[in-house]
């Protein structure tokens, strides 16, 4: 007779943000999960020990994340982080946390939407048959943050790419330009910022050489896009222990 497992018990951090409501909705409607723990600013992290939780979730905000992190890794909870700020410094100090808890998981992901994570393979791809590439990134107008996680993310893959073919940097005799005009500049490739009401998340990969360009866009309508992402990892973290960046692995990209 086959046995039936325990539904995972999850915590949400960010629990009555924008993504964090479609997350709880999204582990509420999933059979093999159990929501145990909403947390939002103020609400006590002990909760979590208290309802023993596995797993959570955390969209909240780059000031927090990482205080979050260290009270969920030192409890011995795995964790699926959406939230953005995670440059190269953040993660080595999550490296060091999670040396102290070998038994620990943690995934940072900059975007979960699984079309996303392929936009960045296929720019990535893309990155060294153009002379040019530039990114634009398109959110709703209460993002605390620019650029985006995942523009950062697809410039520094865009320019890895480059790197490894030889290839220089994109064209560019700007000498006279009003601050911000040409976007800022990420690991050497303009990253452009638009916020605008009506959108949710949103970016194009524009590459150009002699007699062509290609675009390459994501669109994400709605913040259930990220769900099945989150999940996934919610599902594989305890089996990937230490520190997974990027769902690709997840994918077996
Ligand atoms: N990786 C991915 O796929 C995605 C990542 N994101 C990222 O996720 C993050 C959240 O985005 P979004 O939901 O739009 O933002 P919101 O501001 O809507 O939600 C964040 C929530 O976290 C709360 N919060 C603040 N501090 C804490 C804390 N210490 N503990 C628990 N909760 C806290 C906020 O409360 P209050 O408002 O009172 O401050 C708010 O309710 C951003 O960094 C965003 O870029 C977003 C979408 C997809
Ligand atoms: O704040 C958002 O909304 C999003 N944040 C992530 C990012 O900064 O890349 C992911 C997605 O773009 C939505």
């Amino acid at each position: 007779m086959s046995k039936v497992s325990e539904p995972i018990r999850v915590g949400v951090l960010g629990a009555r943000g924008k993504v964090g409501r479609a997350m709880c909705d999204a582990v509420e409607a999933a059979a093999d999960l159990e929501l145990v723990a909403r947390i939002d600013k103020d609400d006590a992290l002990d909760t979590l020990v208290a309802t023993q939780a596995q797993v959570v979730i955390d969209f909240t905000h780059p000031d927090v994340v990482m205080d979050n992190l260290r009270f969920v890794v030192e409890h011995g909870i795995h964790a699926v982080v959406g939230t953005t700020g995670f440059d190269e410094d953040r993660l080595e100090t999550l490296r060091g946390l999670l040396a102290d808890a070998p038994q620990v998981g943690v995934l940072v992901a900059p975007n979960f939407a699984i079309g996303a994570v392929l936009s960045m393979r296929f720019a990535a791809a893309a990155a060294r048959f153009y002379e040019s590439v530039e990114v634009i990134e398109l959110h709703h107008p209460h993002k605390a943050d620019a650029p985006s996680g995942t523009a950062y993310r697809t410039a520094g893959l865009i320019a890895q790419a480059r790197r490894e073919a030889g290839v220089g940097e994109s064209p560019d005799a700007t000498t006279a330009e009003l601050d911000g005009a040409r976007g800022a500049s990420v690991d050497g490739v303009r990253v452009h910022s638009v916020r605008l009401a009506g959108l949710i998340a949103h970016q194009e990969v524009l590459l150009g050489t002699e007699g062509e360009t290609l675009t390459i866009r994501h669109d994400s309508m709605d913040r259930m896009s990220f769900a099945p992402g989150v999940l996934l990892g919610v599902r594989e973290i305890a089996a990937r222990p230490g520190l997974t960046v990027g769902l690709d692995p997840l994918l077996d990209l």
